[in-house]
């Protein structure tokens, strides 16, 4: 089996809504993804031989997932009363849920992806796995 692992980072400002402590509050992290696709075989012909995938190709997807969120704020389902631009997911914007959303938006670009793991604080982070 081959594993590739990429990352990118993202800075973004969310709350939990209902939550007991202070991430009710809205606040901002830099957001830190590592992503890993996997293959039994690589590719036997073309450019990509011998890859699992052109990292450069990667890059270029991750890049896509990175500026849906980067200097936005993330809302769950709900349109904000200031003119920041914003992104409304249909769940609380927890480290679980993102990193099952780009998860499942990887596996729709047909990405054989194995895991994906988010850093929402240097020493916090939630993997996502299936
Ligand atoms: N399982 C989860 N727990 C928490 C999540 C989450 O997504 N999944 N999120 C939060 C908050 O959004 C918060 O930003 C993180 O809180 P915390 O760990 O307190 O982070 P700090 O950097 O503020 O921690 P310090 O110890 O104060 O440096 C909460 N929990
Ligand atoms: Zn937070």
């Amino acid at each position: 089996m081959f594993t590739l692992q990429s990352e990118f980072s993202f800075d973004a400002a969310h709350n939990l809504e209902g939550h007991e402590g202070k991430c009710k509050n809205l606040h901002g992290h830099r957001w830190r993804v590592i992503v890993q696709v996997s293959e039994e075989k690589l590719k036997e012909e073309g450019s990509e031989r011998d890859m699992v995938v052109d990292f450069s190709i990667l890059k270029k997807d991750l890049k896509q997932l990175s500026d849906m969120f980067d200097h936005k704020v993330i809302v769950e389902g709900k349109e904000l009363k200031v003119e920041e631009e914003q992104i409304t997911l249909p769940f609380r914007p927890t480290a679980e849920r993102l990193s099952q959303f780009i998860y499942k938006k990887l596996q729709e670009k047909e990405y054989n992806v194995s895991q994906v793991t988010v850093y929402e604080t240097p020493n916090n982070a939630v993997i996502y796995s299936e």
